[in-house]
Parts: C-alpha cells; sequence; structure tokens
C-alpha cells in the first residue's frame, strides 16, 4: 500500500493553471478532509480523447467546485491502477471517487470500493459518511452512463457532482473457487460477447464501431455451446452463443443488451442468445441497438438475484468479462449486493 499512497494523488486545488499536472502519476497530497473529490482519470481512454478533455475541463471544474471541497485530481498509469487509486482514497476518507473516463475505468474504479469480499471503509473510526462513486463518462462507449441517459458531457457531469445528491446503485459480484470475488456496475457477458470485447479493444480509434468489428471478429472459429444454468434450478442450454448479465442497459458502444435491467432494481437481467450466426447479429443488429431483440426466436431473458453457469462440453474454454475485462473461464456464480455503492447521480 505505500507504493499506492507515494504515487496517487495530485491535489490540484490551489495550482495555477500553468502549473496543471502532466499526466505521470506522482504524490503531493493526500486527501485529507472529508471534503474531498478524488477524481480517478484514465489518460488514455477514448484512444487519449480523455486526457485531452480533462486538461481543457479542469479550470471550470476548479472554478465550480473548489469553494466547497479539496479536488484531488489522480492519474491511473495502466490497467487496474484505478482500483488501488480508489482503496486508498476511501481509506483516507474522500468524500467521493469520480472515475473519469469510460466503463473500463469506472469497472476499476467500482472493484476498489471493495477488498477481499468486504466494503472498502476509512481508516478513521470517528467518519460519519461513506464515500460516494462520482462519474465523468469520457470514454468510448461510456455504456454505463446511458442507461440513466447521461452523454458524455463532462460539464453535465460536474453539475451532478456540484449538486452531490446520492442514491444507492446496486452492483454485481462474481465468484469462482479459489478466486477474489470480481464486481461489475453495468454488464457481465459470457462466449461470444466477451471475445469481441477482447477485439473491440485493439480498434478503439474507430469509436463504436470497434464493437461492431469485434463481435464480427468473435465470431471466426467461433463455436456455439451447450451450458447448464441455475436461476433457481439447473437447466441445460443448448447451443448458447451468448449469455449478458446485466445491472444496467448497455454495452458495445449503445447496444441495449438487456433492456429491463436497473441498476437500483435489486435484480439483474440475464439474456440467453442461442445458435446465432455472423449473419443473425448483423441481421439483428438494429433491434439490439434498440433493445427489441428479446422477441427475436432464439433469445430468451429473466430477472435473477443469482445464476450459476457451467460448461457441459469441456472441449472449448468460454470466456467472461465483467464490465469489459476479461476474468478467464468459467465456472462461476453471479449475485447481485442490493444498494452497495452510493453514487452521485
Ligand atoms: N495510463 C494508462 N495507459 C494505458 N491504459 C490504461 C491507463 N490507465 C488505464 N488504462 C486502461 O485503459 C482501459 C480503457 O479505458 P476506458 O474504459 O477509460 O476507456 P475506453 O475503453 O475508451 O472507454 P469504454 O470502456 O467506455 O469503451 C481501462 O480498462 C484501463 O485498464
Amino acid at each position: 500500500m505505500v507504493a499506492v499512497r507515494m504515487m496517487s494523488f495530485i491535489a490540484a486545488q490551489n495550482l495555477p493553471p500553468s502549473m496543471a499536472p502532466d499526466f505521470s502519476p506522482s504524490s503531493i497530497k493526500m486527501p485529507s478532509r472529508n471534503s474531498d473529490l478524488v477524481f480517478v482519470v484514465n489518460p488514455r481512454g477514448a484512444n487519449g480523447k480523455t486526457g485531452k478533455e480533462w486538461k481543457k475541463l479542469l479550470p471550470f471544474l476548479r472554478s465550480r467546485l473548489s469553494s466547497d471541497c479539496n479536488i484531488c485530481e489522480s492519474f491511473t498509469s495502466g490497467p487496474c491502477h484505478a482500483t488501488d487509486i480508489t482503496r486508498e482514497a476511501i481509506r483516507e476518507g474522500a468524500n467521493a471517487v469520480i472515475a473519469v473516463g469510460g466503463d473500463g475505468t469506472l469497472h476499476e474504479v467500482v472493484n476498489g470500493f471493495f477488498w477481499q469480499g468486504k466494503p472498502v471503509s476509512s481508516h478513521s473510526e470517528k467518519s460519519a459518511h461513506t464515500t460516494a462513486l462520482g462519474l465523468i463518462p469520457l470514454g468510448t462507449g461510456s455504456d454505463f452512463a446511458r442507461t440513466f441517459g447521461w452523454k458524455n458531457d463532462p460539464y453535465e457531469a460536474i453539475e451532478r457532482i456540484a449538486k452531490g445528491l446520492r442514491s444507492r446503485v446496486d452492483v454485481g459480484v462474481i465468484t469462482a473457487e479459489d478466486k477474489e470475488p470480481h464486481y461489475f456496475i453495468n454488464v457481465a457477458d459470457i462466449h461470444l460477447t466477451a471475445k469481441a470485447g477482447y477485439y473491440a479493444s485493439r480498434y478503439k480509434t474507430l469509436g463504436n464501431l470497434c464493437y461492431v468489428i469485434g463481435t464480427l471478429q468473435a465470431f471466426m472459429g467461433h463455436k456455439n455451446v451447450d451450458l447448464r444454468i441455475d436461476d433457481g434450478d439447473w437447466m441445460n442450454y443448448d447451443q448458447v452463443t451468448a449469455l449478458c448479465i446485466g445491472n444496467a442497459k448497455y454495452f458495445g458502444g449503445g447496444m441495449k443488451i438487456t433492456p429491463n435491467a436497473y441498476p437500483s432494481s435489486g435484480s439483474l437481467e440475464v439474456v440467453v442468445l442461442q445458435d446465432f450466426r455472423w449473419y443473425d447479429f448483423l441481421l439483428k443488429l438494429h433491434r439490439l441497438y434498440n433493445g427489441t431483440h428479446l422477441s427475436v426466436k432464439n433469445v430468451t431473458s429473466r430477472s435473477v438475484h443469482s445464476i450459476e453457469v457451467e460448461q457441459i462440453d469441456h472441449g472449448d474454454n468460454i470466456h467472461i468479462q465483467s464490465d469489459g475485462e476479461h476474468l478467464g473461464f468459467l465456472p462461476r456464480k453471479l449475485c447481485i449486493i442490493p444498494g452497495a455503492i452510493e453514487m452521485l447521480a
């Protein structure tokens, strides 16, 4: 943890614009008051656009928020750094940790709210508040924000933060034997779409088109598989193309994959796509985007509190991803934790 302490925070308050940070992680000051807002910025988000937008935004953010709060900005140096920064900020008693970037950054920040299967809390026993989660959506897909109707508009996001209204949101947890629990706030998915997310990350320069191209690439050499799924009773599902478990509605740059999910509903929506080929995906793409695919043949949906998934045929490894982060292979159990986090919403 000492290493994290050393490199996590840059306190932006009182710095003249000429001393604006250069995105290299360094340490000036740790958050120290209940009113600290810690902005976790991924400078590489949206192919580097997040870093540029953030620089432009900072003077407005300071003028809008710094009379009431201490603004701390912290730049991520690579994958998973946002999780470490968040844990440290919560332990130091920050009022809110705000993810600045896309769904990958948000996902890492959400995982920082937990440690070894439990919520992280402040070191100070006197601390009367819980740390809230905030979001300035500035990624490629920024899919979680779409569920709330939020756009990639950072000024709108700053107004939400300035209002300081908190609502409880649910978080999904993924467990597997001998593995640390892993959390998701948006959508976890299995098999084809999990591979698609991996390929899409190679084409982020193309914006949201990366997800369509990633999906078509994932279909190359893809085999649908038989799965055993327990969402109350164990049942066999033949020829599963993808299994998507939504706490929120969108993934893949605006595909409304789990249209009935909502992050404060207390449940997850499970959508199973069976026996899809690449041409089905293209022909039904418009229905995936507008969320009307649930009435398509071979698509089923249900609301669950937990679900367990096992592979029947062990020929192929079946990939699973959590908000776009690859998590290895099945079997896995996914559950909802109702109201796990307070969000500035
Ligand atoms: N300094 C960094 N250099 C390279 N990669 C980073 C850095 N900091 C974070 N990352 C990684 O970048 C990944 C993608 O970032 P992010 O989600 O913010 O943007 P995006 O992929 O463009 O947006 P979206 O996920 O909404 O499509 C994160 O999962 C994170 O692991």
